[in-house]
C-alpha cells in the first residue's frame, strides 16, 4: 500500500495573519494555506489530516495539517443581504440542487507544521523547515501508513486513537518523561483521567520508574487503585492512620472522589481499599508543625557574609571569613551545587582548613571565627533523628531504593494547598540531595502535579510556601533531567502559571482551554498555529492534540486523538473481582 494519496486538491492561495503576542511585547505571524478540493460529501479531508504540497525545490514538499474545511459554491460568494430577498431565495434554491457541480468545491484551510519532506525514490527524509510552495499544485494526502512509518514510534505506548484516522496513537513514552510532559485543559476535559492513563502506561513499560503523584484532589488513590493493589505502593495521607481494614474501607469511600461511571462498583472500591490497608501500605506522612529548614549553601554563605559585615566581628578575623567564602564557592563550583543544595560533611575538609590557617595567625581561642566553624561542624555532623514517624526524609529514601521489592507508586494525598507546597518543596530538595550524592541513576522518578499553577504560580509567596514550591518545581523541570528527575504537569489556567518553565517541557497534551491567553500561550510556544489550537474549543471529552519537541513522537507534528479511558481499564479489574 501506498504511503501517500494523490488528490485532486490544489494549493491555490497562501494568507499570512499577524497578531500581538500573549504578552503584548512583539508580534508572530502564521500562514493559512487555502487548498480546493473538488466537492465531494464523502471526502476524506477532515481536521488533523497531514498534506503535503510541492515545493519550488525539485521533489520536497512542505507538511501540511488540516485545520478546517468549508463547502463552497460559486454562486453564494458574493451573496448577502445587498441582494433583493427574492433572488436571494431564488439563487440559494439552485444552489441546493447543485452542490454536485462545477460550480462548487471544498474549500480547505491548512497550516504548515514546519517540515519539508523529501522524495528520492522510494527514500522519504523530513526535515524541519519552511520552502516556498508552488501554487496551483496538487495535494498528497498522508495514509495512516505514511503517519505511522514516519511520525510514530513503532515500539511505543499506545495511548489512544488518532482522530479522524482509526489507527493507534504510539509514543515514546520514556523520551516524553525524560523531557517532562505538560497536561493543559479546563476542568472536565480528562485531565486526571489522561494523567492517571499516562501513570499507568508508563509503570507498566518502563521498569525502572517510580511515580510520586502529589495529589491535592484526592483523585489519584481511585483512578489508580488497581496499580496501587498490584504493584508495591504507598497512600501517603497526612491523617490520623484508620484502625483497622474496615475502618479503611470505610473511611477511604467517603474521603475519595469517586466518578460516576464507578458509582455501581462502590463495593468492590472498598474492598480494595481494605486491601490496601492489609497490604500495609498506607502511611501517615509526619511534617513537623513549621517545616523543616535545611541548612542550604545559599543560607550558609548568607552566614558567613553576615559575619564579614558583622561591626562587632574582630578586622583580624575577617580574612578568614573571606577565605571561608572562597572556599565555599570553589567547592560549589567543583560539585556543580546550587544554592539551594543542602549543605553535607563534604564541606568539612574546607571548615578544617579555614580553623587550621586561623590558629596559625595566632587568633584567640575565643575568636567569632573558630566558634562559628565549630557550630557549622556540629550541625553538620550531628547523628540523624532517628523516629519511628514515616517522614519526608523516610518518603525519600523509599523513592530512591533501588531493589525490585521496593515500592513504586506513591501517591501523597493532602487537600491543604500549604502544606501541599511544603511537601512538594521539601521532598524534591530531599530528593535531589539524596541523588546528587549517590551519583545513581536508577531508579528514574516521575513527579506528578495535578493544579501546578498551586505549586509554581506566577506571583509567589513565602507565607503560603509557594516561594519554596516554586524554587522545588523550577530545579525540577531545569536541572531534573541530568539525574534522571522528572516532571508531569498539570493545569487549567496557563494564566497563573509561572510560564518561564513551559520552556522546559518538551511534550504537551491540550484540550479545550477556553482563554484566548492560554491558547495563545500554546502557540507562541510550541510554534502550533494559532488556528490549529483553536480547534481544541471543539474537542470533546478525552480529545486531545499532542504537541512534542523532540520527544514523544518521531516527528514534531500535532496529533489529535482520542485518549483510551482510564476508567476502562480500571473497570475491567474491578468487575474481576
Ligand atoms: N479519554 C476519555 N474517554 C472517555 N471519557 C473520558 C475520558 N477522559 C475523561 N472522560 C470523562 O470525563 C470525566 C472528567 O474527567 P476528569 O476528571 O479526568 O477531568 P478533569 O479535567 O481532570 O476535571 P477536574 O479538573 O474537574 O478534575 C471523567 O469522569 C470521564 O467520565
Amino acid at each position: 500500500m501506498s504511503l501517500f494519496i494523490d488528490t485532486e486538491g490544489r494549493l491555490r492561495e497562501i494568507k499570512v495573519f499577524t497578531r500581538p503576542t500573549a504578552d503584548g511585547r512583539g508580534s508572530i505571524s502564521f500562514r493559512t494555506f487555502i487548498i480546493e478540493f473538488p466537492f465531494n460529501r464523502n471526502i476524506e479531508i477532515d481536521t488533523g489530516k497531514l498534506l503535503a504540497v510541492e515545493t519550488i525545490k525539485e521533489n520536497k514538499y512542505l507538511v501540511l495539517e488540516v485545520v478546517d474545511y468549508l463547502p463552497l459554491h460559486y454562486a453564494m460568494i458574493n451573496l448577502d443581504g445587498t441582494i433583493p430577498k427574492e433572488l436571494r431565495d431564488e439563487i440559494m434554491r439552485r444552489v441546493e440542487e447543485s452542490w454536485n457541480s462545477n460550480e462548487s468545491w471544498i474549500e480547505t484551510y491548512a497550516s504548515p507544521v514546519g517540515y519539508i519532506m523529501e522524495i528520492n525514490d522510494n527514500n522519504i527524509k523530513f526535515t524541519k523547515g519552511y520552502i516556498p510552495p508552488l501554487l496551483g499544485s496538487k495535494i498528497k494526502l498522508f495514509t495512516p501508513k505514511a503517519y505511522e512509518k514516519f511520525i510514530f514510534y513503532e515500539d511505543g505506548e499506545n495511548i489512544g486513537k488518532v482522530v479522524n484516522e482509526n489507527i493507534d496513537l504510539k509514543i515514546s513514552l520514556r523520551k516524553a518523561i525524560k523531557y517532562h510532559i505538560g497536561v493543559f485543559a479546563y476542568t472536565g476535559s480528562g485531565k486526571s483521567n489522561l494523567t492517571a492513563l499516562l501513570v499507568r502506561k508508563a509503570l507498566e513499560s518502563i521498569q525502572e520508574l517510580k511515580v510520586i503523584i502529589i495529589d491535592v484532589s484526592m483523585e489519584y488513590a481511585v483512578l489508580l487503585l488497581d496499580q496501587l493493589v498490584k504493584l508495591n505502593s504507598r497512600l501517603i495521607t497526612l491523617d490520623r492512620l484508620p484502625n483497622n481494614e474496615i475502618d479503611a474501607g470505610r473511611r477511604l469511600i467517603r474521603t475519595h472522589v469517586i466518578p460516576e461511571e464507578l458509582s455501581d462498583f462502590k463495593e468492590e472500591i472498598r474492598k480494595a481499599f481494605e486491601a490496601l490497608y492489609t497490604q500495609n501500605k498506607l502511611r501517615k506522612l509526619y511534617i513537623p508543625p513549621q517545616g523543616i529548614t535545611y541548612l542550604t549553601y545559599g543560607y550558609l554563605i548568607e552566614m558567613v557574609r553576615s559575619q564579614v559585615e558583622d561591626k562587632y566581628v574582630a578586622t583580624a578575623q575577617k580574612p578568614f571569613f573571606l577565605m571561608l567564602l572562597q572556599q565555599i564557592d570553589k567547592l560549589m563550583r567543583e560539585k556543580k551545587m546550587t544554592k539551594d543544595d543542602i549543605v553535607d560533611d563534604s564541606i568539612n575538609e574546607i571548615l578544617n582548613e579555614v580553623e587550621l590557617k586561623a590558629r596559625e595567625a595566632n587568633l584567640r581561642e575565643n575568636s567569632a571565627i573558630f566558634s562559628f566553624i565549630s557550630a557549622i561542624k556540629s550541625y553538620i555532623n550531628q547523628e540523624p533523628v532517628t523516629s519511628e514517624e514515616y517522614d519526608i526524609e523516610t518518603l525519600a529514601i523509599e523513592a530512591l531504593d533501588n531493589s525490585s521489592e521496593s515500592a513504586r507508586l506513591f501517591i501523597v494525598e493532602s487537600p491543604n494547598m500549604d502544606d501541599a507546597r511544603m511537601i512538594v518543596s521539601l521532598l524534591i530538595e530531599q530528593i535531589f540531595m539524596r541523588r546528587k550524592r549517590s551519583y545513581s541513576s536508577s531508579p528514574t522518578i516521575l513527579f506528578v502535579l495535578d493544579e501546578a499553577q498551586e505549586f509554581i504560580p506566577f506571583d509567589t509567596k513565602q507565607k503560603d510556601n509557594s516561594e519554596a514550591s516554586s524554587l522545588a518545581v523550577e530545579k525540577l523541570l531545569r536541572h531534573g533531567r541530568k539525574y534522571y528527575l522528572h516532571g508531569l504537569i498539570s493545569t487549567q489556567r496557563l494564566a497563573y502559571l509561572n510560564t518561564n518553565v513551559l520552556q522546559q517541557i518538551h511534550t504537551y497534551f491540550v484540550s479545550t482551554l477556553p482563554r484566548p491567553y492560554d491558547r495563545q500561550l500554546i502557540a507562541e510556544t510550541f510554534g502550533v498555529s494559532d488556528s490549529l489550537v483553536e480547534k481544541t474549543l471543539e474537542f470533546d471529552v478525552g480529545q486531545w492534540m499532542i504537541v512534542s519537541f523532540k520527544a514523544a513522537l518521531k516527528e514534531d507534528i500535532p496529533v489529535i486523538f482520542k485518549a483510551e479511558n482510564n476508567i476502562d481499564k480500571l473497570k475491567e479489574w474491578l468487575k474481576k473481582k
